[in-house]
């Protein structure tokens, strides 16, 4: 019973905290805790207890109502008027400053889920005026807002409270200037400060040395939001967190993984936690393999330079895949907050095999022409060596050798410059045993297994593959989806998955979050395996661009009896 309270005011602090009506929770609270009088009484009060679970409860209400911790939970403040959140963009002449970071505060803000006081600062080394800031920021954004009812008023208001301060990222004097700057606009209130770093790896630790000894004077919380990569492999990613934490906490800093603010992504744990037909089938006794799929229709346009020195294995399955995974895989946590999910998370991981040589396939897009079309190269990119062996696809099979897994293959595949652009999980079923319908009813029952698809982008979707008879005289079978269209279901446009980041950040919600054991973990699986293939300079396999990928794939996962689920043999909607 009291836990099911816990849950319930976990629940209501998600709801509440996303939506600017409910601000006030100290109503909220007050209205709980009369449910809690009234229902109260069919109570037992034992003699020897001073106070029962019920009374405990609201004590806990109306202490929290009071305190700080509340706040910081929550993420809305008893006293918005008298505090101030400050959110810089360091980088903000960038690539996604302009693409996701803009444009998502916009959306917050257009939403009004951003605090009543706040302010949007540009920092980069690139000379600007405030005025030039707002017509970039204006110029450049294109999001699901677009097109809404009042989107250029509501714009106008929003770059009002935008500015940008030029500097260098290791002067401490330049961001000295622009905490002068932050405290004019605090205006004498409790000033909370989000710092975005959205720049090249080589220069966070500048930024946040600088960050943290000149521009954190504001007397609220100061947290910083790093983007990936996290170092390139177990001893780099150590010397960055070393480094981080010499001026930053663990709680200060916000590790972003932005496939974990994908919506179907968050939906993966509701979808297994809250369903009692899919968490008994959860495990190896039916589960034949689990997929992860990544793919885009082109190559690596503009971002050459970075991704040669990372590839593919880095870019995409260390983090993006792999964080999948560990949701999808892990035990029921003990409660929705962020440490025990993250607890899960690192248990999961650090059950799991380190990828081995053999379980891994890599290749690189070549060229290729189609319809009068000359798609070009990887090595075609003026920013990558000509003889670069980076791969940008790769195929792997990972193992979770823990009870509840033992012997399921785990297969990931991630591509660029393939033929289409999508991200999806695939789990697919066993058998059923003893099929009375295996004889030919027109359908090959080895193919055709029970196979939960759930479509993280595009086109937001969760599908069950079934096996029902054709309509009709005589018996056929066919495979059908039962299918969780979101466009269908859903008028309500997805939000950005860095809407969403950002919103828990200014709200001090880690869940979404990486911590830095999960990083160690996660990078313990993959170092062995991308040191061998750097040493022995293992020749990527070449596929054209724009075609399904590297035939190696196909073999890796035939030696696991697995089929990739995704080669266009989906009747999906
Ligand atoms: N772009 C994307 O789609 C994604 C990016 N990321 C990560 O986000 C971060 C930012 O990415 P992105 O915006 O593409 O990066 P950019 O290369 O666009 O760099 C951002 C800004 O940093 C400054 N900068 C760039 N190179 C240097 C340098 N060598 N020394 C000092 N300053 C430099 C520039 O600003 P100025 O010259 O004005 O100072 C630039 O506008 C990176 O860590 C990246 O890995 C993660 C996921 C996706
Ligand atoms: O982190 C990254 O993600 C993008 C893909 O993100 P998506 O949200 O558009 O699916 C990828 O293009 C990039 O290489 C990688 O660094």
């Amino acid at each position: 019973m009291l836990r099911c309270f816990f849950n319930v005011k976990q629940n209501r602090i998600k709801m509440l905290s996303s939506c600017k009506m409910f601000k006030s929770h100290i109503h909220t609270n007050i209205i709980l805790y009369l449910f809690l009088c009234t229902g109260a009484v069919a109570t037992k009060v034992s003699p020897v207890e001073k106070e029962t679970p019920i009374e405990k409860l609201k004590s806990e209400l109306l202490s929290v109502t009071s305190s700080n911790e509340w706040d910081e939970k929550a993420g809305f403040d008893i006293n918005e008027n008298e505090s101030t959140v400050s959110i810089t963009v360091v980088g903000a002449s960038g690539d996604l400053a302009k693409k996701k970071i803009f444009p998502a505060l916009f959306a917050l803000y257009y939403e009004g889920c951003l605090p009543k006081h706040f302010t949007v600062y540009g920092y980069a080394r690139s000379k600007m005026t405030d005025a030039e800031l707002r017509n970039m920021v204006s110029k450049t954004l294109t999001c699901r807002i677009d097109k809404r009812e009042n989107c250029g008023e509501k714009m106008e208001e929003f770059l009002k409270r935008c500015f940008y301060h030029s500097g260098q990222y290791d002067s401490e004097e330049n961001f000295a200037q622009l905490d002068k700057k932050l405290k004019e606009h605090e205006g004498g209130k409790v000033s909370n400060r989000l710092f975005y770093l959205s720049i090249p790896p080589n220069i966070f630790i500048d930024a946040v040395k600088c960050a943290s000894s000149s521009a954190s004077s504001g007397n609220g919380w100061t947290r910083v939001i790093v983007e990936k990569p996290f170092g390139r492999d177990s001893d780099s990613s150590a010397a960055l967190t070393k480094a981080l934490k010499q001026y930053l906490t663990e709680d200060q800093i916000f590790r972003i993984d932005h496939y974990l603010g994908k919506e179907l992504v968050e939906n993966l744990s509701v979808l297994r936690f809250s369903n009692l037909i899919f968490e008994p089938l959860w495990s190896r006794q039916y589960i034949r393999n689990v997929q992860l799929i990544f793919s885009e229709d082109f190559g690596t346009e503009g971002r050459g330079g970075y991704f040669d020195h990372y590839g593919i294995i880095r870019d995409i399955m260390q983090n993006h895949l792999l964080q999948i995974l560990a949701l999808f895989a892990m035990e029921t946590p003990v409660s929705l907050d962020a440490e025990d999910i993250r607890n899960e998370k690192v248990k999961v991981l650090r059950s799991m095999r380190p990828l081995q040589l053999e379980d891994v396939v890599i290749g690189q897009y070549k060229s290729h022409s189609k319809g009068g079309v000359t798609y070009p190269a990887y090595t075609d990119d003026k920013t990558v060596p000509k003889d670069s062996l980076t791969p940008t696809f790769a195929a792997a099979a990972l193992f979770i050798d823990n009870a509840r897994w033992d012997g399921v293959p785990f297969l990931m595949k991630a591509g660029k410059a393939l033929h289409n652009k999508r991200a999806e999980i695939r789990v697919q079923f066993r058998h059923v045993p003893g099929n009375l319908y295996n004889r030919n009813f027109g359908t090959d029952l080895d193919q055709a297994t029970n196979e939960l698809v759930i479509r993280v982008q595009p086109d937001e979707a969760i599908y069950l593959k079934i096996n029902n008879k054709v309509p009709g005289l005589g018996m056929r079978l066919d495979c059908s989806n039962l299918n969780l269209h979101y466009a269908a279901r859903y008028s309500k446009e997805i939000p950005d998955a860095y809407e969403r980041l950002l919103l828990d950040a200014i709200e001090g919600e880690r869940r979404l979050f990486i911590r830095s054991d999960e990083l160690d973990a996660a990078w313990s699986l993959f170092t062995p395996v991308l040191a061998e293939l750097e040493e022995k300079k293992i020749m990527p396999e070449y596929y054209p661009y724009g075609s399904r990928g590297p035939v190696g794939a196909h073999y890796l996962a035939a030696r696991y009896n697995v089929r990739w689920g995704d080669l266009g043999l989906d009747q999906s909607a």
